[in-house]
């Protein structure tokens, strides 16, 4: 058991879905993440996922794709200085559970060796590697484990009968892609979303959470009838870009939380 399991646990006891927000580490600094993490917890969200900025984010739509650049270009946040970021955070006593969310290539660039032993110290409870197969993921899935924490599987629409193998290896929860492509919001999701879903709870009792286009109270409102969790990234991200130039000024930093937090009361309570 670690935080995400706590966590589910306590969400099905209230008969509550798990918000799971993502933003990019460093989109426009790591202060600023940190501080918005802090207000995505007092706004009602339950995991955080984490995301590494990356040059070559080949499964994120624009709105990612530009956060990464911005966190790239001014400071070259590392993976280091994400789960560094954590750390603070949970110094400054966020309790969420945390996801790391990162691309193969700057796990390997840090090192399998060094990477679990850092998300262990700095309290993370989660990884998921988007861009890392089932067929090439066992010395991770082993390394994860002997350090308690869970490699987040995700499947997708397309994952057929690939489905069953994910889940039986999945720890924590099973990430359900609700759409092919790449992240962004949406306004329709894949056809067959619904069988999709059902074909993943009937694999596993792992909780499932579903991605993917998610910007809507009406479209929160209705994977929370199928799905343990909703992970909301691109709108998100979306809002903190629009805030950026409120970010930018410590006068009116309080207006650009608020701005988020009433972004996040729309989303899940409207
Ligand atoms: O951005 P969206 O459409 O709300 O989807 C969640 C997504 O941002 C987050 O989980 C994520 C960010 N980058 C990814 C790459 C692949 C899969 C998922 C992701």
């Amino acid at each position: 058991m670690n935080r995400i399991d706590r966590k589910f646990a306590e969400l099905k006891e209230q008969q509550k879905p798990a918000f799971i927000p993502f933003l990019t580490i460093g989109d426009p600094d790591v202060r600023t993440s940190i501080d918005i993490i802090k207000q995505l917890e007092q706004s009602g969200a339950s995991i955080v996922e984490l995301g590494v900025p990356y040059s070559d984010p080949l499964a994120d739509g624009p709105v990612i794709q530009r956060s990464s650049q911005r966190a790239l270009g001014s400071h070259q946040i590392s993976i280091r200085d994400c789960i560094e970021a954590a750390r603070v955070a949970r110094s400054e006593g966020c309790e969420l559970p945390f996801i790391l969310f990162t691309y193969y290539n700057p796990v390997l660039q840090l090192g399998l060796d060094k990477i679990f032993p850092l998300l262990q110290e700095s309290d993370i409870s989660g990884l998921i590697i988007p861009d890392l197969p089932m067929e090439e993921d066992q010395e991770v899935q082993t390394l994860a484990k002997a350090h308690g924490i869970h490699l987040i599987p995700l499947v997708a629409p397309t994952s057929k009968e690939r489905i069953e193998r994910i889940v039986t290896r999945a720890s924590g929860f099973v990430y359900c892609v609700s759409s092919l492509g790449v992240t962004g919001t949406r306004t329709q999701f894949h056809s067959g979303i619904d069988q999709f879903i059902e074909t993943v709870r009937a694999a596993t009792t792992l909780p499932i959470a579903v991605g993917f286009g998610i910007s809507t109270h009406e479209q929160f409102v209705k994977f929370a009838q199928s799905c343990d969790g909703i992970v909301v990234g691109s709108a998100l991200v979306r809002q903190v870009e629009e805030v950026l130039p409120l970010f930018a000024d410590a006068a009116t930093r309080p207006q650009a939380l608020q701005q988020i937090d009433d972004f996040v009361s729309k989303l899940i309570r409207s």
